[in-house]
């Protein structure tokens, strides 16, 4: 009997009869394998089998419970505004990578400024670890995200104790503010992240979104023309002269100088930054040799490494966040183009399948009322 044309009852009879001959038996139990496996591997993912075992939602959950529950809003960097502009490139950059952006002339790029912490509405504060994220895309159709903050390396070497930090500067119920000693002990029992956070400490924050170089932080993989591999990791580094921010006051003092009375002090320094003209980075890739740490981004690479300019970044526009082109994108770490691998840090897996988490949360919720809010056409130069 053709399938197509026999009642549904009589179809399904005959598929159930053929799926039970002898024969098809062993592809039955094969399917009910496959099935089988497939539930343990959502379990698996779902962190149902093991409750202990960090998973992007719970990873996601120990932001949410660290900076309250912002719907709509990303769950990490949420103060913000989309940018536009443009990468120029004059070469350089293949005799490390064949990734087509770096091949002579200019690709379209966007990204997102923000403020590294947890609070989409917090009145900016003169000191800030800015952040920036860019995706390039290329001529081929192929993207590479990135996403960079203003720090020399990365307070934690892997995502349990990312989490175990944030955990600990989760507000107590009680006074609603971090309990200190709670900090006090991640530091003393976690010696890599003091060592790491004594280095942030000692490195001036820049003033500025213009004027901070922004570090990948995490080791990636370059590979050239010829298939030949190099470790590196890339700064956008400011052509704006550094400008240090004032140094906090510290913990427990009071602060000598008021939040400025703009809560977005830093967004409206911007929008009058680009006024005068477009901003530019060099992108610069500093080589890793032999013994760097690839899979640790607490640690710095020693000074002096080979640099190479791999071209400049400028960005001539900026927009609200509710209508840029940044709004709906992750700057996952993994989105690489050929030419860029990922290196051997489990930070880069793990944050990938985060942003993932944090985006499948906040699209699913109402649109966020950002607290940035430009005129239309204000943040636009040539
Ligand atoms: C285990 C470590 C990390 C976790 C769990 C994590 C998690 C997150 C999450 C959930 C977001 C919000 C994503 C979204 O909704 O789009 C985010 C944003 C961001 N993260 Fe991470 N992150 C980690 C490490 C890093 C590192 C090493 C860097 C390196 C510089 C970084 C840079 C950024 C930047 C720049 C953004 C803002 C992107 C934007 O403006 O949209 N993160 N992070």
């Amino acid at each position: 009997m053709d399938e197509r044309n026999a009642p549904a009852g009589d179809a399904e009879t005959y598929r159930i009869e053929r799926l039970l001959a002898p024969r098809n038996l062993t592809a039955v139990a094969g399917i009910g394998i496959l099935l089988a496996g497939a539930a343990t591997g959502f379990a698996y993912v779902g962190g149902w089998l093991s409750p202990s075992r960090l998973t992007p939602a719970r990873i996601v959950d120990q932001f949410e419970r660290t900076n309250g529950l912002h719907p709509g809003f990303r769950r990490n960097h949420p103060k913000g505004v989309c940018f536009s502009g443009w990468f120029e490139s004059d070469g350089s950059g293949r005799e490390l990578s064949r990734a087509k952006l770096f091949a002579p002339g200019r690709t379209p790029i966007f990204g997102r400024f923000a403020i590294a912490n947890g609070q989409p509405a917090l009145p900016d504060m003169p000191a800030v670890v800015h952040s920036m994220a860019v995706n390039f895309t290329q001529a081929d159709g192929q993207f590479w995200r990135t996403g960079m903050n203003g720090i020399p390396v990365f307070p934690v070497p892997d995502v349990q104790d990312f989490t175990a930090q944030l955990a600990a500067a989760t507000p107590d119920p009680k006074t609603g503010k971090p309990d200190p000693a709670r900090m006090k002990a991640f530091l003393a029992s976690h010696p890599a992240s003091a060592r790491a956070i004594a280095i942030i400490k000692a490195t001036p924050l820049a003033s500025a979104f213009a004027n901070t170089s922004y570090n990948s932080l995490d080791a990636f993989v370059f590979v050239n023309a010829d298939g030949r591999s190099t470790p590196v990791r890339w700064s956008m580094v400011a052509e704006d002269p550094f400008q240090a921010a004032p140094t906090p006051p510290p913990p427990g003092t009071k602060p000598a100088a008021k939040p400025a009375g703009d809560p977005n002090a830093q967004f409206t320094a911007l929008l009058d930054r680009i006024h005068r003209g477009p901003i530019r980075w060099r992108l610069v890739a500093t080589i890793g040799q032999p013994g760097d740490p690839t899979n640790d981004p607490s640690i710095a690479w020693p000074a002096g490494r080979r640099q190479v300019q791999l071209g400049v970044l400028s960005v001539n526009r900026l927009e609200d966040e509710a209508d840029g082109a940044c709004r709906d994108v992750t700057f996952d770490p993994l989105i690489l183009p050929d030419g860029i691998r990922p290196s051997d840090d489990p930070i880069l897996s793990a944050r990938s399948a985060a942003y993932a988490q944090s985006f499948r949360r906040r699209a699913g919720e109402p649109a966020p009322v950002s607290a940035v809010r430009f005129p239309s056409s204000a943040g636009s130069v040539r």
